[in-house]
């Protein structure tokens, strides 16, 4: 241990991304290596908060715990700023958060959560460490393919079995709704954490703890009263939650590997009635409301919506104020047009309309036009230039569109708000190449090719989205299928130490394995900050209006999505009620849209706010206006036949709160 305890150094090996909690000893960071861009948490020891001895303490236990179902610890960091325990980084916040952001758990989600506790425990409970301290807000959460994997965390409070002898019994502190009768008294067994994670089951599957009141109450009902159990809990599962919360001890399961087995037999042998994916807590709930939002409703009266028939399906929107004049437009691709209507849709410019080569795939907007992605390459689509003379349509009509950049192989494109600079991903023979231009919307430089300012190599070699996150930043998302490499095979080490050292360190990720997303963010200048890979895939990914916030789907899940903030690495999964196919954003939060004209309104932290039915079915594409954070364009096609509506969603009546 003593190894660990580096001398302190000027400059950390961790780039601090943010806060992401406090706790009573000290603040816990999301941090990235310099050199690897691994993500990892940092909790820093306030020296006076914080006893060495106590520290010290924590650490011993902490290095003996190496288990994929407990939050170890990688090394200590000491800086001229203070001491640091570096730890895994579990992006998905705690437990307490998923059983309070009620419905996002279905049964088998919620029980596989309890089985990895438990799978942790073992592990810690063979090692001679009693936890001491089990309760939802300890156990952190790493993001899995359609579910999360439970760590325990936080051995704060920790005692080794043989101290139970040796200090006679005095380890009475913790959280009196979690802990065991035996607790009360001073005594602690490994059976202790196994009645905390009792009442977690209990929690988890009922929605509210089994005995609730003041730490005096608490400790009466733990010591005295006998636990009732809903009806709604299948019998196998009372089975189990009456085992763990036996008054002795030694009436309980006798090890955390009985109470885990106990626990599969019960999901295999009962719950095959179908329960598995029923939202947790199983309790029905009184009032719908308490979903919070309501139930499904139309938007009325329809007169208010602005209308326009379509004479083809539109299958892109992006909208935009104008700084010329400060009014709105929208950009509309329907095959190969680009059209641009005036943010009221009945009034439309004469020449509103551009026909370009090829399909349009994509649309991308900033102040002075468009960049129209194609299977060829990138289009730039300018507005006309203004007319000082008052008109309220200068500006506001498509003058020319050019090919920018003809790209051949698979490629992402990403456009900077303010129109100075792009940036375009591409992959060729297995190599990753991320590159900035600029001079793309200035006056004058209409048409021309822009100028390339820096390429980097870089890991994505399946890029599927290109966010520009700020003016400075940006992120690059690739697919990483099982086993690939992510050290470009093509490029050598020396054409690698080239780029690395005329672009700054280009971390890389470890090569071995590893399947899911890979998430590198860059600066405009062409510098890695970090990189990390989810053990998911994500699609449909759209940049929100908080800094760093991201929505996207998973691939292969219908009704849910996933609300990831970047900076610090947060990851939640929202439920829904409807299978979302497309997706907006707006300050107030985003709106989604299913097949069959459903939408739902989340507020920016995920959060439901409304769910209505749109005018008619067979939504095409969704866009919440740049002018009015509270108008929805939304455009329909069927039997041949289209509209493009502009809905106030002031009809609502919801508080926007943003
Ligand atoms: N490894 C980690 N990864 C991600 N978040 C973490 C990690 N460790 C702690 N956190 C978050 O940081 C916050 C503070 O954690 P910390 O363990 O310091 O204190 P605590 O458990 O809240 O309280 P206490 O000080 O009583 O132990 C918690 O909200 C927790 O969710």
């Amino acid at each position: 241990m003593t190894k660990l305890l580096v001398a302190g150094s000027k400059r950390s090996k961790y780039r601090l991304l943010g806060l992401v909690g406090q706790g009573q000893f000290g603040k816990v960071y999301c941090a990235s290596h310099r050199q690897t861009g691994k993500i990892v948490a940092m909790k820093s020891l306030d020296r006076h908060r914080f006893p060495t001895h106590k520290f010290l303490r924590e650490l011993r236990f902490l290095l003996s715990l190496q288990h994929e179902n407990i939050v170890s610890c990688q090394s200590l960091e000491h800086t001229a700023t203070g001491r640091y325990l570096v730890m895994d980084y579990c992006e998905g916040g705690n437990l307490r958060s998923l059983i309070d952001g009620q419905s996002s758990l279905t049964l088998t989600q919620g029980l596989q959560l309890v089985i990895d506790v438990l799978a942790g425990l073992d592990h810690a409970h063979r090692q001679g460490i009693i936890h001491c301290d089990i309760k939802p807000e300890n156990i952190l959460l790493s993001v899995q393919p359609t579910g999360w994997r439970a760590r325990i965390s936080d051995f704060g409070i920790a005692r080794l079995v043989q101290e139970m002898y040796e200090d006679g019994f005095s380890n009475n502190t913790g959280s009196p709704a979690y802990m065991a009768p035996e607790r009360f008294y001073g005594q602690y067994f490994p059976a202790s954490d196994l009645y905390a994670v009792g009442v977690m089951l209990f929690e988890l599957l009922v929605g509210v703890r089994p005995f609730s009141g003041t730490p005096e109450e608490l400790m009466s009902a733990h010591l005295n009263r006998p636990v009732q159990i809903p009806a709604s809990v299948p019998p196998s599962l009372q089975t189990v939650i009456v085992t763990a919360l036996r008054k002795l001890p030694a009436r309980r399961f006798p090890d955390a590997a009985a109470m885990l087995k106990a626990l599969q037999t019960a999901i295999s042998s009962g719950l095959e009635s179908g329960l598995a994916s029923t939202p947790l807590p199983l309790e029905p709930l009184e009032d719908p409301a308490e979903m919070g939002f309501d139930p499904p409703r139309a938007i009325a009266p329809f007169v208010s919506l602005q209308q326009q028939p379509l004479q083809q399906p539109i299958h892109q929107l992006a909208t935009q104020v104008t700084p010329r004049n400060g009014t709105g437009v929208t950009w509309v691709a329907s095959g190969t047009l680009v059209a641009i209507h005036r943010a009221d849709l009945t009034e439309l410019p004469n020449r509103n309309a551009i026909s370009l080569p090829e399909t349009v795939q994509q649309l991308r907007v900033c102040t002075q036009g468009c960049l129209a992605v194609t299977q060829r390459g990138i289009y730039g689509v300018f507005l006309e230039p203004a007319v000082p003379d008052g008109n309220p349509a200068s500006g506001t009509t498509p003058d020319v569109a050019r090919l920018l950049l003809p790209l051949a192989t698979a490629f992402q494109v990403g456009l900077a708000p303010s129109g100075n600079w792009m940036a375009t991903v591409t992959s060729h023979q297995g190599i990753g190449k991320l590159t900035i231009w600029d001079g793309l919307f200035e006056i004058g430089s209409w048409g021309k090719i822009p100028r390339q300012r820096v390429s980097v190599s870089c890991q994505a070699t399946q890029p599927t989205h290109l966010l520009v996150l700020d003016a400075h930043h940006l992120a690059v998302l690739s697919d990483l299928r099982a086993g690939s490499s992510l050290q470009p095979p093509g490029a050598s080490d020396a054409e690698t130490d080239l780029l690395d050292h005329r672009f700054a360190v280009a971390p890389r990720v470890p090569a071995t394995g590893l399947a899911g997303t890979l998430i590198e963010i860059y600066t405009r200048r062409g510098n890695c900050l970090g990189s990390w890979v989810l053990p998911i895939y994500l699609e449909q990914v759209l940049l929100g209006n908080r800094p760093y916030q991201i929505l996207a789907k998973e691939r292969h899940t219908t009704h849910s999505v996933l609300l990831i903030d970047l900076k610090p690495l947060r990851i939640q999964r929202l439920c829904l009620t409807i299978q979302p196919i497309l997706m907006t954003s707006m300050v107030w939060g985003y709106a989604l849209a299913d097949t069959a004209g459903q939408l739902m309104l989340l507020d920016l932290r995920g959060q439901p706010v409304a769910q209505v039915q749109a005018p008619k079915p067979n939504i095409t594409a969704i866009a919440l206006t740049g002018l009015n954070p509270y108008t929805l364009l939304l455009s329909t096609w069927g039997k041949a036949q289209g509209m493009l509506y502009q809905i106030d969603l002031r009809q609502l009546e919801i508080d926007f709160l943003f």
